[in-house]
């Protein structure tokens, strides 16, 4: 699996915490920045990223700001993109089997580090169930 991964400046640190974890997983990811905590504009980061999944490039997508609503929101203007904004491992289950989302929101000012890497972690490893969900999946892009 290829992961493309990238926040603004609010989920700077949550990323390099996430980042660590895909490398001690020998998870294949790209990093697409932001690279410091300077201030930058989540919809830089939230549209490139989400083109690289929606054309298959990247089979996951995993966008950090301070909240994760505005990277939410901008990737999920791109088709084919399904992005799940997740603060619990639940949600974080629930959306790849039922939603078959194929890019994870967080927000780094709304939770900690471990549960941050639980979502992820979850998220990652559990697949789409199919069947009826897939028939709604399909109702989405029209
Ligand atoms: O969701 C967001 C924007 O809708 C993010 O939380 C941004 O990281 C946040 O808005 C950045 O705020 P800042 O005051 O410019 O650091």
């Amino acid at each position: 699996m290829k992961v493309a991964i990238a926040s603004d400046h609010g989920g700077y640190n949550l990323k390099r915490e996430v980042v660590r974890y895909l490398e001690d997983k020998g998870i294949d990811y790209e990093d697409f920045g932001t690279d410091s905590s300077d201030s930058v504009d989540y919809p830089d980061f939230a549209r490139p990223l989400s083109e690289k999944v929606k054309n298959g490039e990247f089979d996951r997508g995993i966008l950090i700001c301070g909240t994760g609503i505005g990277m939410s929101i901008a990737a999920n203007r791109i088709s084919g993109v399904r992005c799940a904004l997740v603060h619990d491992t639940f949600s974080a289950k629930a959306t790849r089997e039922h939603n078959n989302s194929n890019v994870l929101a967080m927000g780094e000012r709304v939770i900690g580090v471990g549960l941050a890497l639980e979502i992820v972690d979850v998220w990652l490893n559990t697949e789409f169930e199919g069947g009826r969900h897939e028939r709604r999946v399909n109702k989405i892009e029209g």
